[in-house]
């Protein structure tokens, strides 16, 4: 019986630095007001994703978005089936009263990590606008929830695993599929 687990190249690093200055172009294109976009990476790689992505904007347009960070831990609807092991890694630069924010997150699954971010933004203001950008969209949705912005729609199995890697975070920029 064979029981490798096979991985598939989705994007290479060079795809991923496209898709990234491709994603701040349409980011720049359709925010009204850049001084008042904040960008807010979802834990874990969501938040270097951000980061990223603010440079590349900062690039584009000459000026660099608040750029922050959203810890969903205690805003997930299966809290009681996880451990509280994770302390809180929010930080949010600035009230978001009025704000165009943009929730920033490697993939896009059964969209509840984007669901419980929205109730977690809520806490720190009003924001004018929220909009989500995804590096991958795999599809399996189980909320009402589509990003804005999207790097790569990805068709996948539901058994199988997207990795997304990233240079600040891993030491390298890549998108793979896990295939049992
Ligand atoms: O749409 P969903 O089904 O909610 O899945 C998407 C989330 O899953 C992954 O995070 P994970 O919980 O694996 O933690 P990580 O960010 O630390 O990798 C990914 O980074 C997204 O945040
Ligand atoms: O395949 C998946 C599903 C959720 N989150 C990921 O990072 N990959």
């Amino acid at each position: 019986m064979d029981t490798s687990v096979k991985v598939v190249e989705i994007l290479s690093a060079e795809e991923v630095r496209r898709t990234l200055t491709r994603l701040a172009s349409e980011v720049v294109e359709r925010t009204r007001d850049l001084s008042q976009l904040v960008l807010l990476g979802i834990h874990s790689r969501g938040v270097p994703l951000a980061r990223a992505l603010a440079r590349n904007i900062e690039v584009l347009e000459g000026v660099a978005p608040y750029v922050g960070a959203i810890d969903i831990t205690f805003y997930r609807d299966d809290l009681d089936k996880i451990s509280l092991r994770t302390p809180a890694k929010t930080n949010i630069p600035i009230d978001l009263t009025g704000k165009t924010v943009l929730l920033v997150d490697d993939v896009i699954f059964k969209g509840r990590t984007a669901r419980a971010a929205l109730n977690a933004v809520n806490e720190y203001g009003r924001p004018e606008t929220i909009r989500l950008a995804v590096l991958v969209d795999r599809g399996h949705r189980e909320v009402p929830i589509h990003p804005d912005f999207i790097g790569k729609q990805l068709p996948t199995a539901k058994e199988e695993i997207v990795k997304v890697y990233l240079q600040d975070y891993d030491g390298r920029d890549a998108v793979e599929l896990m295939e049992d």
